[in-house]
């Protein structure tokens, strides 16, 4: 099995922020009226890194991913993010409604990622999407209209589409929740494979403790809003 790799590039030796940041939020708030569902939030992501956001259900975790992305701005405060920096970096969020087209085959919601400024060619594009679809096995069903799949064949369709589109940064928000012990290891996997072989960063949002556990990257523990806790998950 592959093993996360821990993420200490971009670090100065006193642990302070340097310039090779992805993402980088300073003092950073959301509110939605009344509600503050960020408060002062201070985090700095580096390439190549996984960092799990972890934290009880409404501590904020969603609002933070929607501001990685760039689909939610800041009341307060600075996100500073890839994608706005340089139009090289590609940012893919897999929202926890997943956003597919219900109407569509799982192969048509796949083919939305091909972009021929990225891929040799078609071929190249099908061979990935029936590699990745091999790998989670979901290959022999890709005809199946997505209405017509199940919550966790529908999560992994998201995430393999996500790849697709050969993004600098994936964050996920909470994509095994449908899926059991083996398949949330196996769309894992996969992810832990990208991150290895193309430096891909991972931002994933899990109440998951045991996945964490088998794959060891960095923890952004949120509570009501608060960043709590920031570091290696061996503290969990
Ligand atoms: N569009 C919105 N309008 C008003 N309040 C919102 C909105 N979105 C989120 N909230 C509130 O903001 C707080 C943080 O919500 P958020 O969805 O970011 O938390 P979360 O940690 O992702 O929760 P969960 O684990 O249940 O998905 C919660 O109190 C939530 O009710």
């Amino acid at each position: 099995m592959l093993t996360g790799r821990l993420p200490q590039q971009g670090r100065t030796q006193a642990g302070s922020t340097n310039q090779n940041y992805l993402f980088h939020l300073d003092n950073l708030s959301v509110e939605y009226g009344s509600v503050k569902a960020l408060k002062s939030v201070q985090l700095t992501i580096y390439p190549g890194e996984i960092l799990f956001v972890t934290g009880p259900s409404g501590a904020g975790k969603t609002s933070l991913l929607n501001v990685l992305g760039g689909h939610l701005a800041p009341t307060s405060g600075k996100a500073i993010l890839p994608q706005e920096r340089n139009s090289k970096h590609f940012v893919s969020t897999v929202f926890q409604d997943l956003r597919l087209l219900q109407k569509k085959s799982c192969e048509d919601n796949l083919w939305l990622a091909y972009d021929s400024s990225i891929y040799n060619s078609k071929n190249d594009f099908y061979k990935e999407m029936t590699d990745l679809a091999r790998h989670l096995q979901v290959h022999d069903h890709l005809n199946r209209k997505i209405e017509d799949c199940n919550g966790g064949f529908k999560s992994k369709v998201a995430m393999i589409r996500a790849l697709l589109s050969r993004p600098t940064a994936v964050l996920a928000d909470e994509p095994t929740a449908a899926l059991d012990k083996d398949n949330s290891y196996r769309l894992f996997e996969v992810l832990n494979h990208y991150n290895h072989k193309k430096g891909l960063t991972l931002v994933w949002a899990t109440h998951n403790k045991e996945l964490i556990k088998q794959f060891p990257g960095k923890i952004a523990h949120l509570d009501q809003g608060r960043l709590v806790y920031s570091g290696h998950a061996c503290f969990i």
